[in-house]
């Protein structure tokens, strides 16, 4: 049986963290700042956002959530990330996505202050984690969870396999990154690699983010690999599942992440660590 790797707690006690940052922050009178902005009506992205918000108030973060009809033109949008660009009790911006088909989500995204961007979706922090370049910046927050939960494993990754399924702009490609910069040897595949069983067999760390349920089978993994299962799933009962067949996964896997209460509630908290870094980073306090 696999170490089920409890991202709940995880998340819980790096909340603690942020938790604690922000009162420090607070006797020097500063609050940080998160505004989230959701365009249009996808219920998904709306429970999202209001978890984001909740958590945000609770560890006392300002937060501004920002609804905008789905009708809005690009040209509003981005009048709007410029008021929030220009505001300085806002640390972190987030455009929420999906954004509904008319609105050029790149153009958006660089139009975020990249100081502000909390995401770490903006082209010049992409660039900066892929050339791993040291000094601060935001990345994406998934990813940033994963390795976060990795750390709480203290297994040695230099020189080991990663394999990691998937290559959006918001989990795999910066996954891949991350796992590099760690001395991984990294492998990324998609939905035209051959033989993909063939390929997440060899890994020591296999990430998966395809939003395909249950695409990963027990006989895919190595055995005593660790398994990050990133995919929101629904099965044929509307239950939420991941992208990785988890009884059968938990017999050869040597850790694993659960879904619901693995990634999922890392991403949530690591955006609250990052929106008190960018803070910290605006203020030139701190180090985390
Ligand atoms: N827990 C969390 O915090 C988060 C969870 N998610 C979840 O993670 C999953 C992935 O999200 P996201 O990265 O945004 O998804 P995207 O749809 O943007 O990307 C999916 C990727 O998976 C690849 N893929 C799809 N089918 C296959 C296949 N059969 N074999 C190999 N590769 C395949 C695609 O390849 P190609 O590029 O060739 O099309 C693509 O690169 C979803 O379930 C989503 O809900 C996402 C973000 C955060
Ligand atoms: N600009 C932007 N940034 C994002 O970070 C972003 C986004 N857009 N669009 C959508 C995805 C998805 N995402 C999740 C966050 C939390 C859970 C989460 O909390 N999941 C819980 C439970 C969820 C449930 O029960 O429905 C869990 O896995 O245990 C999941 C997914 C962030 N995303
Ligand atoms: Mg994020």
């Amino acid at each position: 049986m696999a170490i089920i790797i409890d991202g709940k707690q995880i998340a819980k006690d790096l909340n603690t963290q942020t938790q604690q940052r922000v009162a420090t922050l607070a006797q020097q009178g500063i609050v940080p700042g998160l505004a989230v902005i959701i365009v249009g009506d996808d219920p998904a992205s709306a429970i999202y956002v209001r978890n984001k918000h909740r958590k945000a108030v609770k560890l006392g973060i300002k937060s501004v959530v920002r609804e905008l009809p789905a009708t809005i033109s690009q040209a509003e949008l981005l009048e709007i990330v410029q008021t929030y660009n220009h505001d300085d009790s806002i640390h972190g911006i987030l455009v929420q996505s999906p954004l509904p088909v008319g609105l050029d989500e790149q153009a958006i995204v660089a139009a975020i202050d990249p100081a502000k961007d909390v995401d770490g979706f903006h082209p010049l922090n992409v660039g900066r984690l892929l050339a791993n370049l040291p000094g601060h910046y935001p990345v994406s927050c998934t990813p940033r969870g994963i390795m976060t939960m990795l750390g709480t494993l203290n297994e040695h990754l230099r020189g080991k396999q990663a394999v990691v399924v998937g290559r959006s702009m918001i989990v795999g490609r910066p996954m891949a990154a991350m796992l590099l910069n760690a001395d991984m040897t990294v492998t990324i595949a998609h939905v035209h690699t051959k033989h993909l069983s063939d390929l997440t067999r060899t890994a020591d760390v296999l990430v998966v983010a395809t939003g395909v349920t249950h695409l990963i089978k027990g006989n895919d993994i190595k055995r005593g690999a660790i398994v990050i299962d990133v995919g929101m799933d629904r099965d044929e009962n509307g239950k939420l599942t991941g992208d990785v067949d988890f009884d059968a996964a938990v017999d050869r896997a040597g850790a694993i992440t659960p879904v619901p209460g693995g990634v999922g509630p890392m991403t949530i908290a690591t955006l609250m660590q990052q929106t008190v870094d960018l803070c910290e980073w605006s203020e030139q306090l701190g180090s985390n």
